[in-house]
């Protein structure tokens, strides 16, 4: 086992000389195991589950993401975490409760940022916050979504329609949305996934700021290695099911890397991180040789 690494459980602490600065390591013991997933299973196949046996937990404040090839079931356990989907075995529970629908305690932010075309930024983040809080008055709302906007760095373009905003700003908007119903959890698919390389950057520098200020509880589907070095205090690697010589594989999480970089890390520093390249060579190499059986 890599000196980086904790395989198996993932609330498991870091092994012994990897340090977190300020990160899950530092949590209180009531912001551990805010979120459980245990023994996940999904088959479309009976005889052929995508994934099965899916342990791991997230503590509260604490940002994962989860990396694997496509097709490996990132997206399903998104889904069934935000109650947008069902599994065909084992349980979600967060904060207490079991996950058995969708609930605004779970901002989801997708690639496509689904926002209502024929609301501006402001009527489209409004019509979330009022389904949320339902007793606010519009002057409340307002100043909530005006908040959140600002956030986001899209005060300027607060009346506009989405039509008239580019991708990257789109995206902030569908992120802001999900700040502003004040979840419990956040739950981002590839959300960067279709931006061009300098927008993602500032929107990734963007998210992580207001995720630590906020001590936000994030789970994060990425492809991109260095996104989830940035961004995770914990990495997920995710193997596909696969039929091999001894039978089918199902899916599922083959380790759990705990990042072992200072927590208050930058896009334009992380290179010359001491452990980046480590890191980053590890999480390459299960990509490359162990995400699917041979
Ligand atoms: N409704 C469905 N019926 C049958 N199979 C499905 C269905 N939805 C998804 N699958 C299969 O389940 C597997 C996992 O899909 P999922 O979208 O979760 O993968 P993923 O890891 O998110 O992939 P990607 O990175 O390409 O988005 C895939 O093999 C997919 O073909």
């Amino acid at each position: 086992m890599n000196a980086m690494t904790v395989e198996g459980d993932f609330s498991a602490p870091p092994a012994s000389g990897v340090g977190i600065e300020g990160g899950a390591t530092a949590l209180g013991r009531s912001d551990q195991g805010f979120l459980k997933v245990e023994g996940l299973r999904k088959a479309y196949q009976e005889d052929k589950p995508v994934f099965d046996h899916v342990n791991f937990s997230l503590d509260r404040g604490e940002f994962v993401c989860v990396i694997g090839h496509s097709g490996c079931g990132k997206t399903t356990i998104l889904n069934v975490l935000a109650g947008l989907d069902t599994a065909s075995g084992g349980h979600v529970i967060m904060a207490g409760r079991e996950v058995s629908g969708p609930s605004l305690d779970r901002g989801v932010v997708f690639q496509s940022h689904a926002l209502m075309p024929w609301l501006t930024v402001r009527k489209n983040i409004a019509f979330a916050v009022k389904s949320r809080y339902p007793d606010w008055t519009a002057a409340q709302i307002n100043a909530h979504v005006e908040k959140n906007v600002a956030l986001v760095g899209l005060s300027h373009a607060i009346d506009k329609k989405p039509s008239a905003l580019s991708g990257g700003m789109k995206q902030r908007v569908g992120i802001a949305r999900a700040f502003a119903i004040q979840p419990k959890m956040l739950l981002l698919d590839e959300p960067f996934g279709a931006l061009d390389a300098l927008t993602r950057g500032t929107i990734q520098d963007e998210l992580m700021a207001i995720v630590r200020q906020t001590q936000q509880t994030v789970f994060m589907i990425t492809h991109d290695v260095d996104e989830a070095i940035l961004l995770a205090d914990r990495i997920l690697l995710m193997s596909n099911g696969a039929d091999t010589a001894q039978g089918y594989v199902p899916g599922g999480i083959a380790e759990v890397v705990v990042n072992p970089l200072p927590r208050q890390r930058t896009r334009a520093a992380l290179h010359h991180l001491e452990g980046y390249y480590p890191l980053r060579n590890h999480i390459v190499d299960f990509l490359v040789s162990r995400a699917k059986p041979h």
